[in-house]
């Protein structure tokens, strides 16, 4: 319940409370905080069973102003204990139902609503007034557990009851029973009247209280709630209580800002930051941790976008790569082929024409047609990827070996003059009449190779086709042999 437990002052009281605080006054004779007189008072004063019952309600209510929740319901059960023995149904009643308010305060509002029912049950008839406050006690906690109908059925009745001779917490109750109900304008005069009787019995946090909530009201009805506001931060000023204080900067800071008096609005909330050190330490630490995430996050995207790329271009250049490949690349035996040929020697007979010597040999297997008729093409097929992994081997890294077309290919050998070129061609076919071909094994192959060296002046044309020569003329005086072109 958002009550306020009446303000033990002498004015708020009922009559026959103030009696029992003026003569706890002039028994204890000191100035003492209310809580303390009252228990003196208690102790060493002649009561009847009554009156410690009542100075038991006053005691809780100064306690539980102090803000000692706990002992304030000690002392009220204590308090009911010698209150039943007087058979005092409203006093019994009253301290039910300030039980009752401690349980909705700490947010037991069920707790609260069968004490409060409890309470009310035993208002005698004639007791309008207390019933009243009963009724609002009921409303509130209706409210709280969300049962709305009901709690504005109470409201409705406390309303035809016409109670006027509440205390200010009593309507400050009734007040914030309004505003929760959504009924401002009815939740604005309370809080005012409230305020008024707060004021008139000197309770400055009662006062204040109700100052922040005109103030915020006002804002919410359109109207201007600066000059309430501030009247609030006068008194949380004079109170010195840092909480309150920044209450009301907060608001403050929202009105400001509401009206683009940004200016204003900051010094507000900085001076709510100010008094609210580990609030403010929370916060900073928190829009740093928002900051650092929405860094995060932002790094993260753009790894993924970064990576995405990555993989596209990857994937890019490996198509590219297959592309090449598939354009530089014998698709059978996965040499280069004759493009990649005729790409890479303008620049190794560059070389050549330089001074390096250069020779190239013109490959080609022997009645390979036969292999393809006696065998099939597929067989066929594998004797050539077999043929090719043997030129393979035969190179070093710095030769060229290419499938030149059909069952012919090249090998171009940088460096290397035409002897030394005559050697790897004689090695080359002596490896191809003793290979065995693993897809037809009892295969026995030969082949032609032509040699041709670089002579100066010579391109890619002629070199070719004087190795082509070279090879005729192995091919023409028996196969299974390398030859040279005339010219050597
Ligand atoms: N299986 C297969 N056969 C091919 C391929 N390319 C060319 N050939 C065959 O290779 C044979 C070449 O035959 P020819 O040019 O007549 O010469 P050859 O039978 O090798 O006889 P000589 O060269 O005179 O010793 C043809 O039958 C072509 O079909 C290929 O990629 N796969």
């Amino acid at each position: 319940m958002n009550a306020v437990s009446p303000s033990p002052s002498i004015r708020t009281l009922l009559p026959a409370q103030a009696d029992l605080l003026v003569q706890a006054r002039a028994l204890v004779k000191r100035e003492l905080p209310a809580s303390l007189l009252l228990t003196q008072a208690l102790r060493h004063g002649q009561w009847n069973t009554a009156e410690q019952a009542e100075i038991a309600l006053l005691l809780g209510q100064s306690q539980l102003l102090e803000g000692h929740g706990g002992k304030a319901v000690s002392t009220w059960l204590a308090g009911l204990e010698r209150a039943q023995g007087t058979g005092d149904r409203a006093l019994i009643a009253r301290l039910w139902l300030a039980v009752g308010d401690t349980h909705a305060r700490s947010g037991d509002c069920e707790t609260a609503l069968r004490l409060h029912e409890h309470a009310i049950d035993l208002v005698p008839g004639a007791e309008q007034t207390l019933r009243s406050a009963c009724r609002l006690a009921l409303a509130t906690d209706l409210l709280a557990l969300q049962d709305t109908a009901t709690s504005a059925a109470l409201l409705w009745q406390i309303e035809q009851d016409g109670t006027t001779n509440w205390p200010a917490s009593q309507f400050e109750t009734l007040a914030e029973l309004y505003r929760l109900h959504g009924r401002l304008t009815d939740a604005l005069v309370y809080h005012d009247r409230a305020h008024q009787l707060h004021a008139q019995a000197d309770c400055a946090a009662g006062s204040l209280r109700c100052l922040l909530r005109i103030g915020q009201l006002q804002q919410q009805l359109g109207q201007d709630g600066e000059a309430a506001l501030h009247a609030a931060l006068a008194q949380a000023d004079a109170l010195a209580t840092h909480v309150l204080q920044a209450d009301v900067h907060h608001e403050l800071a929202a009105l400001y800002e509401a009206r683009g008096d940004h200016e204003r609005a900051l010094e507000h909330f900085d001076a709510f930051l100010a008094r609210q050190p580990q609030a403010a330490a929370t916060r900073h630490a928190s829009s740093k941790r928002l900051a650092a995430i929405e860094m995060r996050l932002k790094l993260l995207t753009s790894e993924i976008e970064l990576s995405q790329l990555r993989e596209e271009t990857l994937a890019g250049r490996q198509q590219l790569q297959k592309l090449e490949n598939a354009a530089y690349r014998d698709s059978l035996t996965q040499l280069p082929n004759r493009r990649a040929l005729n790409e890479r020697l303008p620049d190794l007979l560059a070389a050549a024409e330089a001074g390096q010597p250069l020779s190239l040999l013109l490959l080609d297997l022997d009645h390979f047609k036969s292999v393809n008729d006696e065998y099939s093409h597929a067989v066929g097929d594998d004797v050539l990827v077999s043929a090719g992994e043997l030129l393979r081997q035969e190179c070093r890294d710095s030769d060229l070996p290419a499938r030149f077309g059909g069952e012919e290919f090249v090998l171009v050998l940088p460096g290397v003059r035409l002897n030394d070129a005559m050697h790897t061609a004689e090695r080359i076919r002596l490896r191809v009449r003793s290979q065995r071909w693993p897809a037809q094994p009892e295969l026995a192959l030969t082949v032609s190779i032509g040699c041709a060296e670089f002579l100066p002046g010579d391109n890619a044309e002629i070199l070719l086709s004087r190795a082509d020569l070279a090879l005729y003329l192995a091919k023409r005086t028996g196969r299974d042999r390398v030859c040279t072109a005339p010219e050597h």
